[in-house]
């Protein structure tokens, strides 16, 4: 994978964030390129992590082997259609990371692109505990696979999947959960707040009772996360009392909606865009 050539299109905060994880991990900021609208997210991302810019998406089509599709969805077919396509050749691969706009529909976007590599990320790659997801049209070879798949395996995990309906799937659970998680936080912070702990001492004590339980989970592949639950529950006491609180709010009820919510505009979008 090192050695390989990746142009992004766009310079927002998912690019930025598999950026500054690529580049944290290693990779040759000389062999990336990043183009945007305006100038001056470049500069910053030119300063802080000295890759390549330019405001020209035709110099990043050139310079690319792979090149990251990283526009807001409702944009993605006018930046698609104005770029040069006598510069797309067939060693070249798109990877689009935009939510709801299906490989066929990207097909048609720029008709002279012929191997696609759909792969939905969240922003936790910015510090290398990103979650991607990944589908790629048949023609796309193993090779360029694998380095699209080592591309964001550089900022996380990921995961192949071999029905693209499973990529909303992946919005759901993983793309926009960063947020879920972060509105939980807010919640918790502001309470603490409420309790009278400083704006500050109340971040402490969430993102760390948070971080916590994360690597719990992870340091514990076999045990289920309801024993996780079970273990802080005791019987008659504090957290018993809070999670039936939850329970009475029927928040996994609620869970399921948004995530089923998420979904359903993803299948919008597949259809807007
Ligand atoms: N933010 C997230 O957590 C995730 C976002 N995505 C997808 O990533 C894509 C980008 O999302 P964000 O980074 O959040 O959006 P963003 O709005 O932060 O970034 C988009 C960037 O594209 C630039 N841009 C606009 N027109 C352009 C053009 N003609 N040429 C080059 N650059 C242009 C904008 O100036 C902006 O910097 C979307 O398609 C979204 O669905 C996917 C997974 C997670
Ligand atoms: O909200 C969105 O549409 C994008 C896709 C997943 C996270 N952000």
């Amino acid at each position: 994978m090192q050695g390989k050539k990746v142009g992004f299109i766009g310079a927002g905060n998912m690019a930025r964030s598999i950026i500054s994880g690529l580049v944290e991990s290693g990779y040759s900021a000389a062999d990336i390129v990043v183009s945007n609208r305006s100038i001056d997210k470049l500069m910053a991302l030119q300063e802080e992590l000295g890759v390549n810019i330019t405001t020209d998406n035709d110099a990043v089509l050139a310079f690319s082997d792979i090149i990251v599709l990283a526009v807001k969805p409702q944009i993605m077919a006018d930046v698609l259609a104005q770029l040069d396509d006598t510069l797309v050749d067939d060693s070249k691969v798109f990877m689009s990371i935009a939510a709801g706009i299906k490989l066929a529909r990207l097909g048609t976007m720029l008709p002279a692109a012929k191997r696609w590599v759909r792969a939905m990320p969240n922003t936790p790659s910015s510090v290398g505990k990103g979650m991607t997801g990944l589908i790629a049209t048949d023609n796309v070879s193993a090779e360029d696979q694998n380095a699209c798949g080592e591309l964001m395996a550089a900022v996380g995990e990921i995961l192949w999947v071999r029905e693209e309906t499973k990529i909303d799937g992946v919005i759901a659970a993983a793309g926009s959960a960063p947020a879920y998680f972060f509105l939980f936080l807010e919640a918790m912070q502001s309470e603490a707040e409420n309790m009278g702990f400083s704006h500050e001492d109340a971040r402490l004590l969430v993102q760390q009772a948070m971080l916590g339980a994360a690597h719990m989970v992870v340091a514990n592949p076999d045990t289920e996360l309801s024993t996780l639950r079970e273990n802080v529950t005791s019987k008659g006491g504090t957290t018993a009392q809070a999670l039936a609180t939850f329970t009475a709010g029927e928040l996994p009820a609620l869970v399921s909606k948004a995530m089923q919510a998420a979904v359903q505009r993803a299948e919008q979008m597949s259809n807007e865009f």
